[in-house]
């Protein structure tokens, strides 16, 4: 083990399985979670409400102390839901060193201010060097061990490099990037269009339109993209068109699962946490203000927010005017 020091802040699914990887990668790993019998949980090596019957390694060391957590600490993993980002980073500003770096790795948008997480921990810790970690990777899989290929992101490119450096292993390959902002979007866009995916799956609409959700999802993902300065190349990579084919196609994902049970008319309430229900509204506002055409989004904050029907929703985009593929 080396002594690079890494606390994940939140014990929830994503938290755990970094945690877990983290260590695998020989660092000296701290879990932080809010949930006193969760920790205990972790420290006999379950997780269950998040992560039940994946055995934990027992060496994990999980606390709800964050003085504990956090001293001495090298380099944070913030593991918790986008919206409350603000709120964590709010009681970490004075415990942690200006040199630290931040690594945010949930996946969505401020709803109340269409702010980017990145531009949130630069308003709370100015002095910290921030990174963010994405890319297909559901939590079960990566905590079991399975394979898949992630990607750091900074805007200090050789910064991303060396993370991505410290967190990869046999089984979890980080790639690194200069472009911050596009895997930010990736990352919080492709939650809303595998809600719209779902949704179409759930409603019974067929395994082409899913395919054709998919694919003009991606042209909105690009045209947001562009408009926030994101290069094509990183919306193509693995935290943008990798994570959209992960979480579009699979009921695994719980932003899926949600527009799957939207599709069928199940009930909403008690799922866990699919993070592009928070995202779309915000997500729309932002295309309509920056005068970029995205009507799977419009169409899905219009669903969720009770304004139409999947129905109508899906008559509304098969109506729209004709045009070239590329536009
Ligand atoms: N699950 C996955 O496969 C992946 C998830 N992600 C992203 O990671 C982020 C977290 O997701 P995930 O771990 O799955 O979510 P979970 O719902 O599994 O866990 C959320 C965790 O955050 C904690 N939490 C919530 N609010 C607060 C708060 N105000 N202060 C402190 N802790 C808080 C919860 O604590 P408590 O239990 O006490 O409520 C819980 O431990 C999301 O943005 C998600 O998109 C990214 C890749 C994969
Ligand atoms: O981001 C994820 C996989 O990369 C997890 O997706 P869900 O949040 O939709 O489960």
């Amino acid at each position: 083990m080396s002594n690079y020091r890494i606390t994940v802040l939140g014990g929830g699914a994503w938290g755990t399985a970094l945690a877990l990887t983290m260590a695998r990668a020989g660092n000296s790993v701290r879990l932080w979670a809010r949930d006193e019998a969760m920790v205990a949980a972790i420290g006999k090596g379950e997780n269950p409400r998040y992560l039940p019957g994946i055995r934990l390694d027992p060496a994990l060391e999980a606390t709800t102390d964050l003085d504990a957590a956090l001293e001495g600490v090298d380099c944070v993993l913030v593991v918790t839901p986008a919206q409350v980002l603000r709120a964590v980073l709010g009681e970490v500003r004075t415990k942690i060193p200006a040199h630290v770096p931040l690594v945010l790795c949930a996946k969505g948008i401020e709803s109340t201010t269409g702010t980017l997480l990145s531009q949130i921990a630069g308003e709370i810790l100015p002095q910290n060097p921030v990174a963010a970690l994405s890319g297909p990777s559901f939590a079960a899989d990566v905590a079991r061990g399975l394979p898949t290929a992630v990607v750091v992101a900074a805007q200090d490119e050789a910064r991303a490099a060396a993370l991505a450096l410290r967190f990869s292993t046999d089984s979890f390959r980080c790639y690194s990037t200069g472009d911050l902002v596009g895997v930010e979007i990736g990352g919080a866009l492709k939650n809303v269009f595998a809600i719209a995916a779902g949704a179409v799956t759930g409603a019974g609409l067929g395994a082409s339109a899913q395919a054709a959700m998919v694919t003009r999802g991606f042209v909105e993902l690009r045209r947001i993209g562009a408009a926030f300065g994101a290069e094509p190349e990183t919306l193509m990579g693995l935290s943008g068109l990798g994570d959209l084919l992960l979480s579009s196609a699979s009921a695994q994902s719980r932003n899926f699962g949600y527009g799957l049970a939207l599709g069928r008319g199940e009930p909403l309430g008690g799922r866990p946490l699919a993070e592009g229900v928070a995202t779309a509204g915000i997500a729309a506002r932002i295309a309509r203000e920056r005068g970029v055409e995205a009507p799977i989004i419009t169409a899905v904050a219009g669903i969720l927010a009770g304004a139409i029907t999947i129905q109508e929703a899906v008559s509304a985009l098969m109506s729209r005017p004709l045009r070239h593929e590329a536009e």
